[in-house]
């Protein structure tokens, strides 16, 4: 389901997965291939795309994880591939990047969907929040991003322009994630990009987890919970998730402890 027609799921008929249980997740183990969103899940939410505050932590966490599972992690975020970089400096992980758009493989090797910016739909949001300053316009390789999330009240209006400014352009389609209205090519999602790299040294014949805290994570748990997996929201609301984190933080908790499992594991196969 595309992640604004799963919204409406949520408006219109209240949760869709009612008494889905939302179990503390287990560690991953030395077969687990880990998936990771960026925003709202490895680094608290900011009030701008540039203000967030990465946990100096957060890198060398990663980089371990990554040894730890011969390579089989990978982030799977709305952001474009140059911003992750930036905010990983020095690491260049494999990554799903525009929600899909752009990946990354663990040979470093670049997938672009070749796909145009939406021009139009970029111009109408540049006009609107000409009007309106504290909209933000995010310019992305194949993708535009309008945030609002300094103009709440401003969410509606931008649902609207956008929704009617899409109603005939069947290529394109509208994700709404957290204060954000997102217009990118239709037809590939976080689920697609988690199901290619499944298909890929290291992480083919891995069992998948993916942890993500937004509607836009929606396909990759879909995908994960497939391929017998485990997807974990992070945060409140609705999922399809069986599993939940509270908060960034408590990602974070939950992968230094992972850490210790798997260097725990790693050596038990390694001792005799
Ligand atoms: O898939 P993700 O890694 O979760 O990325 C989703 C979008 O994240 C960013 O926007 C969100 O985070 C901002 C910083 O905390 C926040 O100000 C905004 O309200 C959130 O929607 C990013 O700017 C987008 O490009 C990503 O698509």
């Amino acid at each position: 389901m595309a992640a604004d027609a799963f919204l409406m799921s949520i408006h219109e008929n209240g949760n869709p997965y009612p008494g889905a249980p939302m179990e503390t997740p287990p560690f991953p183990t030395c077969r687990s291939a880990l998936f990771l969103d960026f925003d709202g899940t490895l680094v608290p939410l900011a009030e701008t795309p540039d203000a967030i505050a990465p946990d100096p932590v957060l890198i060398p966490m990663l980089a371990r994880l990554q040894g730890l599972l011969g390579g089989a992690l990978a982030i799977v975020t709305g952001r474009q591939v140059e911003m992750l970089d930036h905010f990983l400096a020095p690491l260049h992980l494999p990554a799903a990047c525009e929600h899909g758009l752009q990946r990354r493989d663990a040979a470093g090797r670049l997938h672009m969907q070749a796909s145009a910016m939406p021009e139009t739909v970029l111009q109408m949001c540049n006009a609107l929040a000409a009007d309106h300053p504290r909209l933000l316009v995010e310019r992305k390789r194949s993708s535009v991003a309008l945030h609002y999330r300094r103009a709440p009240e401003l969410a509606a209006l931008c649902l609207d322009m956008l929704g009617r400014a899409l109603r005939h352009q069947p290529g394109l389609e509208l994700l709404h994630g957290k204060c954000v209205l997102e217009v990118r090519p239709a037809g590939v999602d976080k689920g697609h990009a988690i199901a290619a790299f499944l298909r890929e040294a290291p992480f083919a014949g891995r069992t998948p987890v993916f942890a993500g805290d937004d509607v836009t994570d929606e396909s990759g748990f879909a995908v994960v919970q497939a391929h017998g997996g485990m997807a974990i929201k992070v945060g409140e609301g609705a999922s399809r998730a069986r599993h939940r984190l509270g908060s960034p933080q408590a990602v974070h908790a939950w992968l230094q402890s992972a850490c210790m499992h798997l260097a725990a594991q790693t050596c038990a196969e390694v001792l005799p």
